[in-house]
């Protein structure tokens, strides 16, 4: 016999972040609403994937999205916006060769890219931005090492065209969902620069207030 582990339940919507300062700013501005759930799935492509996978496993999930503070691509996403994933993007998965980056689909190893749901981030996209807060949509990269330098950042931006922001866990969210046929969205709320690394110039505290105001429009676009 099948024994299906999962608990039922319609339109659930599963938060993954990385760490509980972004959890606990997303569920201020959820206010206690029951559609969704919020879990700390680690910082990395690796934790958040068996983190996603494992919650997965347990509940049946309409939708995951994967949000957080990142890094913004200057001239794309300044500090203080907001970014929803057209693509998600795992930009330093594949082989450095003398002659350039090799990603895994050219590799012919699968796909670094996960494609999200174009109608859903319209939608997010536009309720954001008639609440008032500056939403851009484009690429967002999912790399193991923080960018810190401009020719990084200047590499990855050539590598993908319109690339609009890193983190850390996109790609690695996206892959759970993807394997479990669920849709999937990254959301995030852009807390510096990418390029030459100060982190005393990340805006951490407004990033987090952004997550938390965006959480409270996605209560009314999706429960
Ligand atoms: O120190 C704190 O108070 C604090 C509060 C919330 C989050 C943090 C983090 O450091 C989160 C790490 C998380 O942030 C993403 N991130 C942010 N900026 C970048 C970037 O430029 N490049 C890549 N990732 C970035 C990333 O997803 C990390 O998991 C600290």
């Amino acid at each position: 016999m099948n024994v299906d582990r999962r608990t039922k339940s319609a339109q659930r919507i599963l938060i993954m972040t990385s760490v509980s300062a972004e959890r606990d700013a997303i569920l201020r501005g959820l206010h206690g609403n029951s559609t969704f759930d919020v879990r700390v799935g680690g910082v990395g492509l690796a934790s958040a994937a068996a983190s996603t996978a494992t919650a997965l496993a347990t509940t049946s999930y309409s939708l995951v999205i994967n949000m957080g503070i990142a890094g913004g691509f200057v001239g794309q996403a300044e500090i203080g916006s907001l970014v929803v994933a057209n693509e998600i993007i795992a930009a330093d998965l594949g082989s450095q060769t003398p002659d350039g980056f090799i990603s895994i689909d050219e590799l012919g190893f699968g796909s670094a890219r996960v494609p999200v749901d174009t109608r859903m981030v319209a939608q997010v996209v536009e309720a954001l931005q008639a609440a008032g807060f500056p939403t851009t949509t484009g690429p967002i990269l999912t790399v193991s090492t923080t960018t810190g330098t401009a020719a990084t950042a200047q590499e990855l931006a050539a590598r993908v065209p319109g690339a609009a922001a890193e983190g850390m866990e996109g790609y690695g969210v996206a892959t759970a969902a993807h394997q479990h046929g669920i849709p999937v969205l990254e959301i995030r709320a852009i807390s510096n620069p990418v390029g030459p690394r100060d982190r005393d110039a990340w805006r951490i505290k407004e990033a987090l207030q952004m997550l938390e105001s965006a959480s409270s429009v996605l209560l009314e676009v999706l429960s």
